[in-house]
């Protein structure tokens, strides 16, 4: 995927930042030592940035690399006129770029084991970064424990948080900001990690974009840079039809407020036009409640083939208080089964029920939608429905939450929005990303049902499947991080128009091509 120039989207595994660092050595200018130096004078300008008043600096090296940036960061600060106390664990390896910096930091080292602060210090992490193989325990784990009530800058991520998966390995620092080199960690952005970051600062320590596109990461945070491009904006002789034509399935006559939730998020999201698509007994109660949203009757797969054929409708939602059983998965499957070119249908946006009616038939999902020229399938699971369609791959401890919904995506042939409020969503071809902007207050029922109206718009007015998700998932976010306290689902369709409108101005300053 080509990035805007300067975006710095991608995210690179620990794996990958090694390589980066390796091949970035290899191409110079720099060797790995004036990356460790560029790295620790990063850390120094941000602590003198953001603590001028620090009565002292406690810096806690560790015998990697992470520790090498440490001493570095020691020598800058203490060059700088700062008070500093050196906390060691460790020795760097003879010969290594941290043994390096350690020889060039002339400070007193004092064991980690008496590791002591006063009020008002200041803490720099510099124990375990990316090199951070088991769980911090002993004198890093007490070392947390002193550090509770201080302000703590981590070098690289907080020592305890895994770059790989976010996870917390026995215990961690919690930072108030956590500067990190050339591109993000998974670990910044999945939870707990990002919660133990603090606020995440990127420092070019002179890896070269060359040297990052050479690793070819397939992991993206997801920011509108990642898909603006690719953002519909309606030409002035579009008509309604042109602007996509979404249809979304209700449920019975006690369920069917999640569809025209759904509905009118499509609706709001730019589909020209959109119609709720009712079952007989439930018309009555549909129409006393839709205005500029359309409506007809489907009970069966016939009716929902004339819909198709008729109508023309080019994305779906299939989920939202529709009902678990035969009929969803019979519906689900007479979409997949149209062709996507010449006009037909683009996607379905698979949710809620629609999920659970697939449990134990997960592989007729996807063999309907690896068939070549299938419609787009985006499937959108919390976490309790990502269970019912994968048990094995939530179950699977080695796995984080980006490699549990990559594995998925793989296997259903679908783009997995795996939700939560660090949504993943990952495409079948190995693209991910990971989403960071949203707020507890969108977790608030029906709150998903916006989120699939927003997706199948997307996917009506052209935009591909993993982009749509993309984009649906970072906007709904927005939305209701912005909306704040007091939000219900139904304020949510309202609260998109702020968003759009920024994204529709922004994306007529991208250039075409
Ligand atoms: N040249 C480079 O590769 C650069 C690396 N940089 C820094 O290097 C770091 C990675 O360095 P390393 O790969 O040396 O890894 P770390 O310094 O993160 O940790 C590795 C060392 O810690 C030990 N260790 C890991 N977990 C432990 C635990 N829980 N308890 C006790 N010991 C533990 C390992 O056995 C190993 O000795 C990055 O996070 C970054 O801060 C930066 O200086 C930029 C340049
Ligand atoms: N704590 C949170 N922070 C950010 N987003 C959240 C949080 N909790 C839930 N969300 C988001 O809110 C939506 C909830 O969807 P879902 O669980 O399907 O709810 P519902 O079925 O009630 O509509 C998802 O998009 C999810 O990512
Ligand atoms: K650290």
């Amino acid at each position: 995927m080509g990035l805007p120039a300067g975006a710095n989207l991608e995210i690179l595994s620990p794996a990958e930042m090694a390589e980066a660092d390796r091949l970035a050595i290899a191409a110079g200018p720099l060797d790995g030592y004036g990356l460790m130096q560029r790295a620790g004078e990063a850390v120094a300008a941000v602590v003198l940035a953001r603590y001028p008043a620090a009565s002292r600096v406690h810096v806690l090296c560790g015998p990697g690399n992470n520790g090498g940036d440490g001493y570095v960061v020691a020598r800058v600060l203490a060059e700088a006129g700062v008070s500093v106390a050196v906390w060691a664990e460790g020795e760097p390896r003879a010969g290594s770029d941290a043994a390096i910096a350690l020889a060039r930091c002339r400070l007193e080292r004092r064991p980690l084991e008496a590791f002591i602060a006063e009020p008002g210090s200041l803490v720099v992490d510099a124990l375990y970064g990316a090199g951070l193989s088991r769980a911090l325990s002993g004198d890093a784990a007490r070392a947390v424990e002193i550090a509770a009530g201080l302000s703590v800058v981590a070098v690289d991520l907080p020592s305890g948080v895994s770059g790989e998966s976010g996870e917390i390995l026995g215990t961690a620092f919690c930072a108030a900001a956590t500067v990190t080199f050339a591109r993000k960690k998974p670990g910044h952005l999945l939870l707990p990690g990002r919660e133990h970051c603090g606020e995440v600062m990127l420092a070019d320590i002179g890896i070269r974009n060359e040297v990052i596109e050479q690793v070819a990461a397939r992991t993206f945070e997801n920011e509108p840079e990642l898909w603006l491009s690719n953002f519909p904006t309606p030409a002035v002789d579009t008509h309604k039809y042109k602007r996509g034509h979404v249809s979304v399935f209700s449920g019975g006559p006690s369920a069917t407020g999640a569809a025209r939730l759904s509905a009118l998020a499509a609706a709001r999201s730019g589909a020209g036009a959109v119609t709720v698509l009712s079952p007989a007994n439930a018309m009555q109660v549909n129409a006393a409640h839709l205005t500029s949203i359309m409506l007809r009757k489907a009970d069966t797969v016939e009716d929902v083939q004339e819909v198709i054929g008729d109508r023309r409708p080019s994305a779906f939602v299939l989920g939202p208080g529709f009902g678990i059983g035969d009929k969803a998965r019979d519906f689900a499957l007479a979409v997949l089964a149209r062709k996507r070119q010449d006009g037909g249908v683009e996607g379905l946006v698979l949710d809620a029920d629609g999920i659970t009616s697939f449990r134990n038939t997960v592989s007729t999902l996807s063999e309907a939608a690896g068939r070549p020229d299938a419609p787009a399938l985006i499937i959108t699971p919390h976490e309790g429905e990502f269970g019912r369609l994968f048990p094995d791959i939530l179950g699977d401890k080695k796995l984080s939450k980006l490699a549990k919904a990559r594995a998925a995506a793989a296997r259903a042939n679908a783009v997995i929005v795996y939700k939560g409020a660090d949504t993943v969503i990952a495409a079948p071809d190995s693209r991910a990303a990971i989403n960071a902007n949203g707020a507890p207050w969108l977790a608030t029922a029906g709150s998903g049902d916006v989120l699939s109206g927003i997706s199948a718009a997307l996917l009506a007015q052209g935009m591909q499947a993993f982009e749509s998700a993309c984009a649906a998932v970072w906007i709904h976010a927005e939305a209701g991080r912005r909306f704040g306290p007091g939000l219900t689902a139904e304020d949510l369709p309202l609260a998109l128009v702020a968003v759009l409108r920024e994204l529709v101005e922004a994306r007529q300053k991208v250039p075409i091509g």
